[in-house]
């Protein structure tokens, strides 16, 4: 049964996006994704998304998570504003106003504001542990052992499980040796995104994603989010935030507890594809 793709990406975090909307739901096994996602042996991508009929009434379309292991996700930040620009690309959906997507975790709201920018209201961003998940009362950071070295973390879900490490440089070989670690230490059950972040100001962080499932990539669209909202938590963040990743900039904003995150920036077409 071959497969119909787009490749695209958001600041080179890559996807390949599937039209599921009238055959839903025949998702590949783990181990297909994995060889597809494969750089040199299949097509190449940090995550697999698809797009299906809405379960939710309120909602447009569904769009589904699967990492380059083949594990899925609750939410992708980079893939949803792919989805949306592909939509818009089809006519599906209508510019310059809200749309309700459904994700996985719930449903998102994006709005395509011109050719290749979206803004996404992503929700609000919880800090409960138990809704990380993460295996420790709730408290503002976290002190793990990993493998000898103490490290301290914020942690916040978007919809997936994110942990937030502050650090004087992203490029210190330390973090390379860490992210790996932390992504599957035990206090996190179900695996967790770590972001290392360098904080050049109140409105300005640098980032580099170690993500659950796929590694090391370009950009991490909710790793973004989750850095902005627990640096806005421990009061070294304002309410809009730009962050710089590998593959380029996103724009956060968050006014605090009660509110949505919003999240804004590029998704871009690479080729159409069939394998
Ligand atoms: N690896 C993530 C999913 C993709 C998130 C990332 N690509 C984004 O843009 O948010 C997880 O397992 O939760």
């Amino acid at each position: 049964m071959p497969i119909r793709f787009t490749k695209m990406h958001g600041i080179g975090n890559d996807f390949v996006v599937v039209d599921w909307r009238e055959d839903a739901g025949h998702v590949p096994s783990a181990a297909r994704i994995a060889r597809l996602s494969h750089r040199r042996t299949g097509i190449g991508f940090d995550q697999l998304l698809s797009i299906e009929p809405a379960r939710d009434p309120s909602c447009a379309f569904y769009y589904g998570i699967w990492n380059a292991d083949g594990t899925p996700s609750g939410q992708c930040g980079n893939g949803v504003r792919c989805v949306a620009a592909w939509l818009d690309r089809e006519g599906a959906i209508p510019r310059h106003v809200p749309v309700r997507l459904e994700s996985p975790s719930g449903p998102v709201v994006v709005q395509v504001t011109g050719e290749g920018m979206v803004t996404v209201d992503m929700g609000e961003p919880v800090f409960d542990p138990a809704r990380v998940p993460l295996d420790r009362p709730a408290q503002a950071t976290y002190t793990l052992d990993v493998d000898g070295d103490e490290v301290t973390v914020g942690a916040v879900s978007m919809g997936n499980p994110h942990a937030v490490v502050f650090v004087d440089d992203i490029d210190d070989p330390r973090v390379d040796r860490l992210g790996p670690r932390l992504t599957v230490h035990p206090a996190f059950p179900a695996g967790v995104n770590v972001g290392f972040v360098q904080r050049l100001g109140p409105d300005h962080l640098r980032l580099r994603v170690h993500e659950r499932g796929s590694g090391w990539t370009q950009a991490c669209g909710t790793g973004a989010c989750a850095a902005a909202a627990v640096a806005h938590a421990l009061g070294l963040a304002g309410a809009r935030v730009n962050v710089d990743l590998p593959g380029g900039r996103l724009a956060i904003d968050w006014n605090g507890p009660g509110q949505p995150l919003w999240m804004t920036g590029p998704a871009a077409f690479v080729f159409e594809g069939e394998v």
